[in-house]
């Protein structure tokens, strides 16, 4: 099967931090990228993107060179969304997420009716429609956050890279926000690669975890099987207790004090 995004030898980051990195993502798949502080989530997502020029290695997109192909139909098919995206002023929430659909856009034609739906959709989705017509700048952190990942849904991506999606939400609205990324995977076969802080949110969502430590890979695979008390020594140097969450099965994560 094709890989939705096939990363081999990749070298790159501030000071080659990225030193040779290979990393293959299944169509479907949802992945959670774990470790902690500095070890080069977000840089090797923007290496990914190509928002940071790799040194070295390819990235290919459904076997597609990244590098072959123009920003346009890269956009088309893979979305990021970034720890802190910059903030245009004087824009509506309604206009950022519209902005989402630009890469599908022809050079000439204005937003299509098609567009408009997505549009409308997709902030029900986040539940930001009674935002819409607020500007982007005065809105709270977490309301902002969900208008960022409804203009990353409008570009209806194939892959779609997210930095640290749940960082300004509330509980309900990370829970939600989780939630409805997994729909949209699993209803169009969208791949998730998604850099998340809370262990516990990473073993309910992906169906896999990547660990990065000092920009190398030191663990990857089901959660249960990466997220143990040893891995939260090793890599994390915290003493912590991994319990099964009695209903779900998924693994709640307790530091020791
Ligand atoms: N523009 C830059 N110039 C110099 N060093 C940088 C730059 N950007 C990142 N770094 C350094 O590269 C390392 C990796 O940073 P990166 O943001 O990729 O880590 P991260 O795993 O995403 O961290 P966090 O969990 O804190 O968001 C850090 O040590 C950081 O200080």
């Amino acid at each position: 099967m094709t890989a939705a995004l096939d990363a081999q030898g990749l070298y790159g980051g501030p000071g080659g931090l990225i030193a040779g990195l290979d990393l293959h993502l299944a169509p479907g798949e949802r992945v959670a990228l774990i470790g902690p502080n500095g070890s080069g989530k977000s840089t090797l997502l923007r290496l990914l993107a190509r928002q940071l020029a790799p040194r070295g290695g390819t990235v290919c997109l459904e076997g597609r060179d990244l590098a072959q192909l123009g920003r346009r139909e890269a956009a088309r098919s893979l979305g990021i969304l970034p720890q802190a995206p910059a903030l245009p002023e004087g824009v509506t929430v309604r206009e950022l997420v519209t902005r989402g659909r630009f890469p599908h856009r022809g050079l000439l034609s204005g937003g299509g009716v098609s567009d408009k739906d997505l549009v409308e959709q997709a902030l029900r989705d986040t539940g930001i429609t009674h935002l819409a017509e607020r500007e982007v700048h005065g809105l709270s952190g977490g309301e902002r956050q969900r208008a960022w990942i409804a203009m990353a849904l409008v570009q209806e991506p194939r892959v779609l890279l997210l930095d640290e999606p749940t960082t300004y939400l509330d509980l309900a609205h990370a829970h939600e926000a989780l939630g409805l990324l997994q729909r949209l995977a699993t209803e169009r076969g969208m791949t998730l690669l998604m850099v998340l802080h809370d262990l516990s949110q990473a073993s309910r969502f992906a169906t896999r975890v990547i660990a990065l430590r000092a920009g190398q890979v030191v663990a990857q695979g089901p959660p249960a099987e990466v997220i143990t008390p040893p891995f939260l020594r090793e890599v994390y140097g915290l003493e912590a207790r991994v319990l099964p969450d009695p209903e779900t099965g998924t693994l709640l994560i307790i530091p020791r004090s």
